[in-house]
């Protein structure tokens, strides 16, 4: 008995944890994306007033992932999620081009934070099933990547939809850390 609480304690403990935030102006679809990757199921949400957090494991990393709404006049809050987290989910609708300069100052402003100067940052192009939708490499030089010195970070085409890109996401940002 003894023995099978201590192997199940190694195989508890083997599992890295590690807590992500999901940011992005509204409607980049970041709900959709953590109800697809928890459940695999696609969810009818509604605009996030304050967040959701949920658990997703992949491989041997326990995520815990806070999805903060994010209308302008609840951006100010996102501060409060920055303490102790290792990754930055980034979610950018690819096919709302008008908003492409207030997508890339927010995600400078989120960095800028002194809590945030060690996080990986993982993008998600999201919304590439849109036909005005624009390619991960063009939304790179929107969002001024280049300019992120001594940063990690990877752009992932997606479509929460259907969730392709999702798990190749998570799966960088598993080899990240690991
Ligand atoms: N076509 C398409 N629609 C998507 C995709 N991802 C999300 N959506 C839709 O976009 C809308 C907004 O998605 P949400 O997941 O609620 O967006 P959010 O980022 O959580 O928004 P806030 O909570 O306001 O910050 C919903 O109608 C989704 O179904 C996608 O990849 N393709
Ligand atoms: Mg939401």
């Amino acid at each position: 008995m003894g023995q099978l609480l201590s192997s199940m304690m190694r195989l508890v403990n083997s599992q890295k944890h590690m807590r992500i935030v999901m940011l992005g102006l509204d409607a980049a679809g970041k709900t959709t994306i953590l109800y697809k990757l928890k459940l695999g199921e696609l969810v009818t949400t509604i605009p996030t007033i304050g967040f959701n957090v949920e658990q997703v494991s992949y491989r041997n990393l326990a995520f815990t992932i806070w999805d903060v709404g994010g209308q302008h006049k609840i951006r100010p809050l996102w501060k409060y999620y920055f303490q102790n987290t290792q990754a930055l989910i980034y979610v950018v609708d690819s096919s709302d081009v008008t908003r492409m300069d207030e997508a890339r100052d927010e995600l400078h402003s989120i960095l800028d934070d002194p809590e945030m100067a060690d996080v990986k940052i993982l993008v998600y192009a999201n919304k590439q099933d849109l036909r005005s939708a624009i390619s991960p490499t063009e939304l790179t030089h929107k969002l001024n990547l280049h300019g992120l010195k001594g940063r990690d970070w990877y752009v992932q085409a997606s479509n929460a939809t259907t969730a392709e890109g999702l798990l190749e996401g998570l799966e960088w940002l598993e080899r990240e850390l690991r």
